[in-house]
């Protein structure tokens, strides 16, 4: 038989697995030698003034066991994983991709950043034709959709320019602030470069007028708290003006769905539920990469790194999500509050990827549509048991069936009419998931508000798995928190809806086992879940030390 070339390869960090294990071990020793001295010793000879503060510090000491005990799965075996683009098939046999960018407040994500990102998409190393992008607007403002409406026009400029000149740093913004350009082009270069940085700048200037005014007039739609579903196809595979037509520009549809204050509207899940049905009937790609608003495309090559682990035939049956780390581009030289997750993308991650794959990260990811699809849904239903997991609306239902028998459209958008834009408004609608299966086995799951973490957990118990692929070169970069107030609110969100997966009977520990999640990987997922449980010891330990320091009160053996 032909072996076909490698497109992946996936090598175990040997060395750091010894290290790693050894120091669990020695770890392990001094937690047990610990524990012993609290059972040992005589409650007698402690007076019972004493023993609340005894009983405090041996539960903290307790709790921080159990999570290091925990958190000891995730460097067991970690792997390091390189790829063979070269080896992809030809550009006419790659699958189509979808792109989700979500943005949900004008204020605190600027027109611009939000732009740049979705700028950053389209440019992406892959057949134009292939990909739509779609941002999602949660914010319903009318200055977002100007600003999109300006980007489809910069688009038409910035793209051809990155193709032509092989520029890597694909979003406008951050290529014309660095100081150098990474490109060793001759005078054509220069040239066009400085025509191209006059149109960014007026395309700013256009971006900063639409939100002085709000808008301007003549978008045609009215936003407000209680709003009705915007939907709009900016651009369909245009061709860039001035490139003589030649390179072509993927779609952008702009989608802002219905919210009315007496439905939940679930965040981002919801969010990112309508984009699966909307870019279903629209162009129902088989993959989708999803990225947060402030998170914009740094490396063209990122969508062909992921299609070499989609594509494997190796892993790819099983395979649900190509994880990329997210990296930042405003982390100050000492990061004291680690904004950079170093402890999640450098350590615990490639950790995991030895297991049965890294968390789903929120952003940053190639999702496999089925696998959002839940596993209820098998090859042969029919429309009426179809209709009882994903809604009423038969057009949507006929995509979904075309996505599980693997007969995905690998074109984009192939034509649009006036009435799928009718029936996309009728999937966007706060009332269509009633009496379906959105939020609970399909789509982005609502259970928590983490939704990123719950959906991958879920995911790994049916029997998913997941890849980690960390190039040098940082395939995407985004903004992270930079101050202790943004950093505290943000710690609290994550905490409280990992809280209500410890507490639920979602507890990665029992819901995992029955699931038949393999020990390493539940212990992972059990250890982030149990994080709010860190603010006990926390507590504890920073007050009765001290506490009985000053009083006297021995809480430790004496050396
Ligand atoms: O109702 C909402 C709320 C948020 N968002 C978007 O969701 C993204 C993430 O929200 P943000 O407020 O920036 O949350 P972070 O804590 O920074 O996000 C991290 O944590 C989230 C929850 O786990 C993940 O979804 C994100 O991908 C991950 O980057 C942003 O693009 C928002 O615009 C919506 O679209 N609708
Ligand atoms: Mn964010």
């Amino acid at each position: 038989m032909e072996t076909l070339p490698p497109l992946q390869k996936c090598t175990v960090d040997k060395f750091s697995a010894i290290v790693t294990r050894t120091h669990t071990l020695i770890h392990s020793v001094a937690i047990l030698f610990m524990l012993y001295y609290r059972l040992i010793i005589n409650l007698k000879e402690i007076p019972i003034s004493f023993l609340p503060y005894w009983f405090l510090i041996f539960v903290s000491e307790l709790i921080l066991s159990f999570l290091r005990t925990l958190d000891s799965a995730h460097i067991f075996s970690p792997v390091s994983r390189s790829v063979y683009p070269e080896n992809l098939p030809p550009d006419d046999e790659l699958p189509a991709i979808d792109v989700f960018v979500c943005t949900a407040d004008p204020i605190k994500e600027p027109a611009l950043g939000v732009m740049s990102t979705v700028l950053s998409a389209m440019a992406i190393d892959y057949p134009p034709e292939k990909v739509t992008v779609y941002l999602s607007d949660d914010g319903g403002s009318v200055t977002t959709l100007c600003a999109v409406r300006e980007a489809w026009r910069f688009g038409q400029v910035w793209i051809p320019f990155c193709r032509e000149f092989g520029v890597k740093r694909i979003c406008p913004e951050t290529f014309f602030q660095a100081a150098d350009d990474e490109i060793n082009g001759g005078k054509d270069y220069l040239l066009e470069r400085d025509n191209i940085q006059k149109e960014y700048e007026e395309f700013k200037e256009r971006l900063k007028k639409a939100q002085e005014n709000g808008g301007t007039k003549d978008t045609g739609v009215q936003f407000g708290p209680n709003r009705d579903t915007v939907i709009e196809i900016i651009g369909q595979r245009g061709c860039g003006a001035k490139n003589n037509g030649k390179a072509k520009l993927s779609s952008l549809v702009y989608v802002s769905r219905e919210k009315n204050t007496s439905h939940p509207h679930h965040f981002k899940a919801g969010a990112l539920n309508v984009l699966l049905r909307v870019s279903g009937i629209i162009s129902n790609s088989p993959y989708i990469l999803m990225l947060d608003c402030d998170m914009h495309s740094n490396d063209p090559s990122s969508a062909r790194q992921a299609m070499c682990f989609h594509l494997d035939p190796k892993i790819s049956p099983s395979l649900a999500f190509v994880q990329f780390p997210q990296r930042f581009r405003n982390i100050s030289k000492n990061d004291i509050y680690d904004s950079a997750m170093r402890n999640c993308f450098v350590v615990r991650w490639p950790g995991m990827d030895g297991l049965i794959g890294p968390m789903l990260s929120g952003t940053c990811f190639y999702m496999k549509r089925k696998a959002l699809y839940g596993t209820a849904i098998h090859k042969g239903m029919d429309l009426s048991e179809l209709k009882k997991y994903f809604g009423s609306s038969n057009e949507f239902l006929n995509t979904v069936i075309t996505c599980i028998n693997d007969k995905q459209n690998d074109t984009g958008i192939k034509e649009f009419a006036d009435n799928k834009i009718q029936e996309a408004r009728f999937l966007a609608s706060c009332t269509y998931e009633e009496e379906s299966q959105w939020g609970e086995e399909i789509g982005f799951l609502y259970h928590s508000v983490v939704e990123d973490y719950f959906t991958g957990f879920i995911m790994h118990c049916k029997g998913w798995k997941s890849v980690l692929y960390n190039p040098s070169r940082p395939a995407f970069l985004g903004s992270s928190t930079t101050n202790l107030n943004d950093t505290l609110i943000q710690g609290t969100r994550w905490n409280s809806g990992l809280a209500e997966v410890l507490f639920s009977r979602f507890c990665p520990l029992i819901y995992g086992l029955k699931s038949r999640m393999p020990l390493l990987e539940r212990m992972c997922y059990a250890y982030l879940a149990s994080q709010p449980l860190f603010c006990f010891p926390a507590w504890f330990l920073a007050i009765i030390p001290q506490l009985c320091l000053l009083n006297g009160i021995p809480i430790y053996p004496k050396v």
